[in-house]
C-alpha cells in the first residue's frame, strides 16, 4: 500500500468511526439480543460478516446474545432421512423422530458452527440450548381449530412443539458478564424431562424479555416489513403493524415475527427492528447509522428513535 492508499483508508476509517462513536457510547453496556434466522445465514461469506459483526459489538461494550433458527436447515435433514413433516400456523408439527433431528440440526450443527465462527471472528462464544442449566423451561403449544361449517372447536395436537414458560436470564447475565456471547438454539426442556421444538422467533422474543434489551433484532431474508406495493417501512406503529397484519398484507412467518415483536416491546423491550440479515454488516449498519437498515417497532409511549 502506497502512502496516499494509506492516507485515504486512515481517513475512510475516521470518518467510520466518528458516525459510529455516539451510538457506540449509547449502547455501551447494554444488551442486544439478535435472533439469526435460517433463511438469513445465507453462504459461508454472509455467516463470516454475522460473526464479525457480533464479535465486533461485543468489543464495543455492548453485551450481545444470539438466538439462531434453522427451519431451512432442519427441512433439507429431514428431507434427507425421509421424515415428512408440515407446518401449522407457521409451527412445525414435531413427533418424536422429528424432535431428534430438530434437537442435532440446532443444538449440534448450526449452534456450534455459529460458537465456531464467532471464535474464528476473535470472540467467545458459549453455545447453549434451552436444556443448559434448564435455563428455558417450555410447556407444550396447544391450538385450537373450528371445524368447517361447525362451531366444534377441535384442540390440535402439534406433538413437541413448544413455548418458553420460564426463561432464566439470571445464567445468561452470568455469561455475558464473563464476556461470553451466548448463542442459544431454540430447544425448551419440559417438566417431565421432554425435548421441545420452540420456533427461533417465540424463543429469541421470550429471552430479549428476560432480559428486558435495549434492542431485538430480527435477521431474516428481506428488508423488513413491506407495505401493500411491496415498499419497505421503516418505522411502524402497533396500530399500522396490527392493520397490515388484518389485512393479509402482512402474512405467512412475518406474522409471528411481528406478533412476538409487539409483544417483547410492549413487555420490557426498548425497540425491535427486523431487518436483511443477508446484507453484508446489517447489524452494524442498523446499529451505528442514523438511518438504519430495516423496520423499526418501538415500545409504547416512548420517544426513543435511531437517532441519538
Ligand atoms: N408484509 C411483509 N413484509 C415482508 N415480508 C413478508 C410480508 N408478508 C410476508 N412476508 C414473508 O415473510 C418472510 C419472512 O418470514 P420467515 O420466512 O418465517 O423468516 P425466517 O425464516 O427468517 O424466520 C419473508 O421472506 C416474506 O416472504
Ligand atoms: C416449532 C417450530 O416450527 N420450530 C422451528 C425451529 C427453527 C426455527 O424457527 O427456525 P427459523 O427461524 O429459521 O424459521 C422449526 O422446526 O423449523
Amino acid at each position: 500500500m502506497n502512502d496516499q492508499d494509506f492516507s485515504q483508508m486512515l481517513q475512510d476509517k475516521a470518518a467510520i468511526l466518528s458516525e459510529a462513536l455516539p451510538y457506540m457510547r449509547r449502547y455501551a453496556g447494554k444488551t442486544f439480543v439478535v435472533k439469526y434466522g435460517g433463511h438469513a445465514m445465507g453462504d459461508a461469506q454472509i455467516a463470516q460478516s454475522f460473526a464479525q459483526d457480533m464479535v465486533l459489538l461485543r468489543q464495543v461494550g455492548i453485551n450481545i446474545v444470539v438466538v439462531h433458527g434453522g427451519g431451512p436447515q432442519i427441512g433439507a435433514m429431514l428431507d434427507r432421512l425421509k421424515i415428512q413433516s408440515r407446518f401449522v400456523d407457521g409451527l412445525r408439527v414435531t413427533d418424536a423422530a422429528t424432535v431428534e433431528v430438530v434437537e442435532m440440526v440446532l443444538s449440534g450443527s448450526i449452534n456450534k458452527g455459529l460458537v465456531a465462527a464467532i471464535s474464528h471472528a476473535g470472540g467467545m462464544a458459549v453455545g447453549l440450548s434451552g436444556k443448559d442449566g434448564g435455563f428455558v423451561r417450555a410447556r407444550a403449544v396447544r391450538r385450537k381449530t373450528r371445524l368447517p361449517g361447525s362451531a366444534i372447536e377441535e384442540v390440535l395436537d402439534l406433538g413437541f412443539v413448544g413455548e418458553p414458560e420460564q426463561v432464566d436470564g439470571a445464567i445468561l447475565s452470568r455469561f455475558i458478564a464473563s464476556g461470553l456471547i451466548p448463542v442459544i438454539a431454540p430447544i425448551g426442556l419440559g417438566e417431565k424431562g421432554e425435548t421441545f421444538n420452540i420456533n427461533a422467533d417465540t424463543m429469541a422474543g421470550a429471552v430479549a424479555q428476560a432480559l428486558g434489551a435495549e434492542r431485538f433484532l430480527l435477521l431474516t431474508d428481506v428488508q423488513g416489513i413491506l407495505d401493500a406495493q411491496q415498499q419497505h417501512i421503516p418505522e411502524i406503529s402497533h396500530d399500522d403493524a396490527r392493520a397490515l397484519i388484518a389485512s393479509g398484507t402482512i402474512s405467512g412467518g412475518m406474522i409471528p415475527k411481528v406478533e412476538t415483536c409487539l409483544s417483547a416491546v410492549e413487555n420490557g423491550v426498548a425497540a425491535a427492528v427486523i431487518m436483511n440479515g443477508r446484507v453484508p454488516h446489517a447489524s452494524l449498519l442498523e446499529i451505528f447509522t442514523e438511518r438504519g437498515v430495516g423496520t423499526l417497532i418501538r415500545a409504547p409511549k416512548t420517544n426513543e428513535s435511531r437517532v441519538s
